[in-house]
């Protein structure tokens, strides 16, 4: 078991969206004033982390600085390991069904980690390219202590549906609790332990653009997401002397090798590429306060741009408790088909356009030009209720909406929790139009 460097109930963190910051574990490990100085500080070695292009305007430059008690490349040859759930684009091996799907939550396996317990439901573009996402569902009963991981192929957006995470990193620690998101750049290290002995919940693999803010546009300087909620992890290192596994995410191949000490051996750090977590309770909605429904993209917490302004390699939308007031409206989703692809979680409670059958830790999927919207019963119930002020309560649905389709896995078409009859929810639309 590793001997990390502080208690890791009470954790802290720093706070601010893509702040640039410093952090050290142990007086004086941060070197003042420059980078990488003849000898690090405290006998560390020195490291950079870059997550963009060293070339990359300022606006989009991501970087980091570590202070370590071993570099990071001191680990043995990788050998193949096997992964046959987590899977990674290009998404070929199934054909994409013009059909709306939706399924059930996934089962707990007997036993399985958090890397383990990593099932794609489907995905999009190439991890080789550096476009598209995948999207997964983990459910995990094991705690990580003498296996690391590492993922090169994209950054992890973590929705945790049940359970808590507390997610070691090289840059420090991340509780994590429902309710709650973290994301995970490209390449940081990582071992999850689960302090409520099991957790499910849902990730977003980006290989595409690192997750940003939205522009607020006319909304103005404040609102949605603030950036100050954004909660980045302080130094804090394990200090370890035995041999531990390493696993490698790489172009979807699973490799796996050994090293001595633990690959989050970071005692200070400074930069603006981390790890964070944000809690979903401070997204500040914004809706209609007259008329009609605003499109989804009002609740924008996060967005991977593309090089086409306003087209999305993956917004994160949230569906969170609101009011809804608006006058003469059809006031949940309205029927639509969207050039872009829509797949849905929920955290909890109901979400508004399914009035049944969407369950917490089950997932939907509306792809690129399929029909959707309010199943009959909500269409029944909210083309007739009372337009009374109300609020959406104790619900929390979310989306990832990429520009690219999604193509479901052979194991997510096969799976025994998809819904067959995903398509009754639209039956029984009666014609009441009397020319
Ligand atoms: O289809 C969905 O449920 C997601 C969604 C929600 C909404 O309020 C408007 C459009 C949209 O695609
Ligand atoms: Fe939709």
């Amino acid at each position: 078991m590793a001997h990390t460097s502080g208690p890791s109930a009470d954790l802290h963190y720093q706070n601010g969206f893509g702040n640039i910051f410093s952090s050290e574990a142990k007086a004086g490990a941060l070197p003042v004033a420059r980078n990488s100085p003849q000898r690090a500080p405290l006998g560390l070695y020195t490291e950079l982390l870059s997550g963009s292009a060293f070339t990359a305007p300022r606006k989009h430059n991501l970087r980091t600085w570590m202070y370590r008690i071993r570099p990071s490349a001191a680990h043995g040859k990788f050998s193949r390991a096997q992964h046959p759930t987590w899977l990674t684009g290009p998404f070929s091996a199934a054909q994409t069904p013009s059909n709306r799907l939706r399924w059930n939550p996934w089962p707990m396996p007997a036993e399985a980690d958090f890397v383990q317990g990593m099932f794609t439901v489907a995905g999009n573009g190439q991890a080789e390219a550096q476009n598209g996402v995948a999207a997964h569902i983990y459910c995990a009963n094991r705690p990580m202590q003498n296996r690391y991981f590492a993922n090169a192929d994209g950054e992890l957006l973590i929705v945790p549906q049940s359970g808590q995470l507390l997610i070691h990193t090289e840059l420090g620690r991340l509780q994590l609790a429902p309710g709650e998101i973290a994301v995970i750049p490209r390449g940081i290290r990582i071992r999850v332990e689960l302090p409520d002995g099991q957790a499910r919940g849902y990730v977003c693999e980006n290989y595409g653009a690192p997750f940003s803010l939205p522009e607020l546009g006319p909304i103005g300087s404040n609102g949605l997401a603030n950036a100050r909620d954004f909660l980045a992890p302080v130094a804090a290192y394990e200090q370890r002397d035995d041999r531990v596994t390493l696993v490698n995410k790489y172009l979807g191949v699973f490799w796996e090798g050994e090293q001595t000490g633990s690959p989050l051996d970071v005692v200070a750090w400074h930069g603006n590429l981390t790890p964070y977590k944000y809690d979903l309770a401070n997204f500040m909605a914004i809706g209609t306060v007259s008329f009609d429904h605003p499109d989804p993209s009002i609740n924008t917490v996060l967005t991977s741009t593309t090089d086409t302004p306003g087209v999305a390699n993956c917004d994160f939308v949230i569906f969170p408790p609101r009011w809804l007031v608006a006058e003469d409206t059809f006031r949940p989703p309205w029927f639509h088909r969207n050039i872009m692809s829509e797949l849905m979680g929920l955290v909890k409670g109901v979400y508004d356009a399914k009035a049944e059958g969407f369950v917490p830790g089950g997932v939907s999927l509306h792809n690129s030009m399929l029909p959707h919207g309010p199943d009959a019963a909500t269409f029944e119930k909210a083309s007739a209720a009372p337009l009374s002020p109300h609020k959406l309560e104790d619900t929390l649905a979310f989306m990832f909406e990429s520009r690219h389709v999604f193509q479901p896995t052979p194991q997510a078409l096969g799976a025994a929790n998809l819904q067959p009859d995903y398509d009754e929810v639209w039956s029984g639309f009666k014609a009441h139009f009397r020319g």
